[in-house]
């Protein structure tokens, strides 16, 4: 069966439910058995929205987990079922950076979390206008020189290049800043925020926790930035198996003795850490070679050959373009119809002020979804003649 036939509109109101909400922001969308109500408040906390789910056949309301992070509540919604198990929310009388959501409720992604969790849940991401270039997995073993190349990178092309900033619970080394190199967090915290869905990927390395929050990463990319993830093997397979679209790097050593002299010039690990990471780095290197994950193996002997060699494959030249698109911004009227047809969104403003400009949202090339960025989105107005 395709995933469109099992959804359909049964109605699209504002504030008609009963279950004791009793907000008249809050908007209510049925989807067969099930009426989804979008509240003005997330678990009593009034800056988030909330998601309640109601089933026709038990006459039971539930709550479920909410993923990624939604939407501030505003003065009112339109909500519009798309297929693939979304729902469309447009934020009344906002920006258009901030105006086009989707709520996943059936969506591949939800389904997967629901078994994993073996709960209820629905997942929140933000429509965004154009497209990203994409991130770059870096991985290899301890002392390698991923850092070092990653530093380059960056400090020759700040504006085309952002880091994701891992969470990690060691210690920080003595000049690493908080927020800068790692989120350097407390065990429970990371495993409490994992356990939320706040997370792309984490892994158990050389004893420690590390992982990249999904918006780490959508930070760096809505600032229009080529995102780069220094990651171990574990971690570039799981971003392998997930949404993101990434391009896969692995770093190899000359030799162990020169992984180990390089670790040991360091200078930032106790012997008992550094022999702990050359033991991990022979079934690192094993697995980054044949796992099938990377699709590019850089050999870093020589530093600047190596430098010249990861541009090379990234195609950087001199005058190369910086990422991410420009677009003008449209505000989307406060009072307001939504229309459907097929993959176009037509949103016509209504009340005394209105202009009869009608406001085209086209999603026929849309990208990427929850938790995090649905990218892709064509907005466009239409004068009328
Ligand atoms: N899976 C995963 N691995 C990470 C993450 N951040 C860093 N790592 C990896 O953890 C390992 C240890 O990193 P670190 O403690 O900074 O030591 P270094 O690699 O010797 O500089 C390296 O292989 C990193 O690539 C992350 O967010 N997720
Ligand atoms: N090609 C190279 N030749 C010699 N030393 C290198 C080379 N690349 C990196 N290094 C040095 O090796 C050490 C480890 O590099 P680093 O970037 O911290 O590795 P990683 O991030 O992979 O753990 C650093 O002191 C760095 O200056």
């Amino acid at each position: 069966m395709g995933e469109a036939a099992a959804f359909f509109v049964d109605h699209l109101v504002n504030g008609q439910h009963t279950n004791g909400f009793g907000e008249d922001r809050d908007t209510t969308v049925q989807i067969g058995d099930r009426s989804y109500v979008i509240d003005g408040s997330h678990e009593g906390n009034p800056l988030f929205l909330g998601v309640q789910i109601h089933d026709k056949t038990t006459n039971k309301w539930s709550i479920p987990t909410v993923l990624g992070t939604g939407p501030k509540p505003c003065k009112g919604y339109s909500a519009i079922v798309l297929k693939q198990g979304r729902i469309l929310v447009i934020k009344k009388g906002s920006a258009s950076d901030d105006s086009i959501w989707f709520l996943e409720v059936d969506s591949p992604f939800v389904r997967e979390q629901r078994k994993l969790l073996g709960r209820e849940v629905v997942a929140w991401s933000k429509g965004v206008r154009g497209n990203a270039e994409k991130p770059i997995v870096i991985s290899g073993p301890s002392g390698v020189g991923k850092g070092t190349l990653i530093t380059m990178l960056m400090k020759e092309f700040p504006s085309m290049f952002g880091f994701s900033v891992s969470h990690t619970t060691r210690s920080p080394r003595c000049m690493e800043k908080n927020g800068v190199h790692y989120h350097f967090t407390d065990k429970t915290v990371m495993e409490k925020e994992i356990n939320d869905g706040k997370f792309l990927e984490f892994a158990s390395v050389h004893g420690n926790l590390y992982g990249t929050s999904i918006e780490s990463v959508e930070v760096v990319t809505d600032s229009g930035k080529r995102c780069i993830l220094d990651i171990d093997v574990q971690g570039a397979r799981s971003v392998k198996a997930s949404s993101l679209d990434a391009v896969f790097i692995f770093v190899c050593p000359p030799s162990m003795k020169e992984l180990e002299d390089r670790l040991r010039a360091r200078g930032t690990e106790t012997e008992e850490q550094i022999q702990k990471r050359l033991r991990n780095a022979e079934a690192e290197i094993k697995a980054g070679k044949s796992s099938g994950i990377f699709e590019h193996i850089l050999y870093n002997d020589n530093l600047e050959e190596c430098y010249k060699n990861l541009k090379n494959l990234l195609g950087i030249n001199d005058d190369a373009p910086v990422n991410g698109v420009e677009v003008e911004g449209i505000n989307l009227p406060k009072e307001h119809t939504v229309t459907k047809k097929e993959d176009k969104i037509m949103i016509q403003e209504t009340g005394e002020a209105t202009k009869n400009d009608m406001i085209v949202l086209d999603l026929s090339s849309i990208n990427g979804g929850a938790p995090g960025r649905t990218r892709g989105i064509v907005l466009d107005t239409v004068k009328s003649s």
